[in-house]
């Protein structure tokens, strides 16, 4: 699904990583771990596109994902740091609004997955009044309403409790059964197993 290809990436002029290959298939999930500055977050941009490797190709479906990017864009779910929740609006306006602007009629139940979600009776609540972590999980909700098969996620447990952390897992679990691929950056290790779960180790680099 995802091939990246001799990728370098130098900011501040320090090199982050350099010729970096992997590959990504259906199926699998892949941790990308290393200490702060290592450049995981800086990986997971470029592979979103969102920014150019100094060096190095990634490809989706054998193809650069630069090529035709508003079709690679409708295959990758990115969630990052900063979780694009409008905070101004509710659980189930921001919900309504990411099916909104994916064209998606999920036929799902909003309020069940919000539910799901431990965020019973607050789908009425502007988000910035919730905590870090009830934000974080309304940010997760769409995990439940897309259908990119290519997940990269930027420390999705950040701010989760023990039970929040239980049900992504499950979650991902989904998704690698239903032939979809997960890239993510976590400083904890996952608790469920996974056959196909790949490390990536980053270094930091001086
Ligand atoms: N917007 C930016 N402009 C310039 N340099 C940046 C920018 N963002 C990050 N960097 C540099 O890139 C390096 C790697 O940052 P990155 O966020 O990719 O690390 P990380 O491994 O994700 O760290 P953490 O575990 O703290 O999230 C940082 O040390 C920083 O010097």
């Amino acid at each position: 699904m995802l091939h990246v290809d001799a990728v370098t990436c130098i900011k501040q002029e320090r090199c982050l990583f350099e010729d970096l290959s992997f590959t990504l298939k259906s199926g699998e999930i892949m941790q990308l771990e290393g200490p702060n500055g290592a450049g995981k977050t800086s990986l997971l941009r470029i592979l979103a596109g969102f920014a150019e490797p100094m060096q190095g190709q990634v490809k989706f479906n054998q193809q650069c994902i630069g090529r035709n990017y508003d079709e690679y864009a409708e295959n990758v779910l990115f969630i990052g740091h900063k979780t694009g929740v409008n905070t101004a609006l509710n659980a189930l306006e921001n919900c309504q609004f990411w099916l909104n602007t994916h064209g998606l009629e999920s036929g799902l139940d909003l309020y069940e997955v919000l539910a799901d979600l431990g965020l019973v009776g607050l789908e009425d609540v502007p988000v910035r009044q919730l905590s870090a972590g009830q934000q974080r999980r309304v940010a997760l909700a769409r995990l439940w309403l897309n259908r990119a098969p290519l997940w990269l996620l930027d420390e999705p447990f950040t701010a989760v409790d023990k039970k929040g952390v239980q049900l992504l897992q499950q979650r991902f679990a989904e998704h690698l059964a239903s032939g979809g691929a997960i890239l993510l950056t976590s400083h904890q290790d996952l608790t469920t197993h996974f056959d196909k779960l790949i490390k990536l180790q980053l270094e930091y680099r001086i």
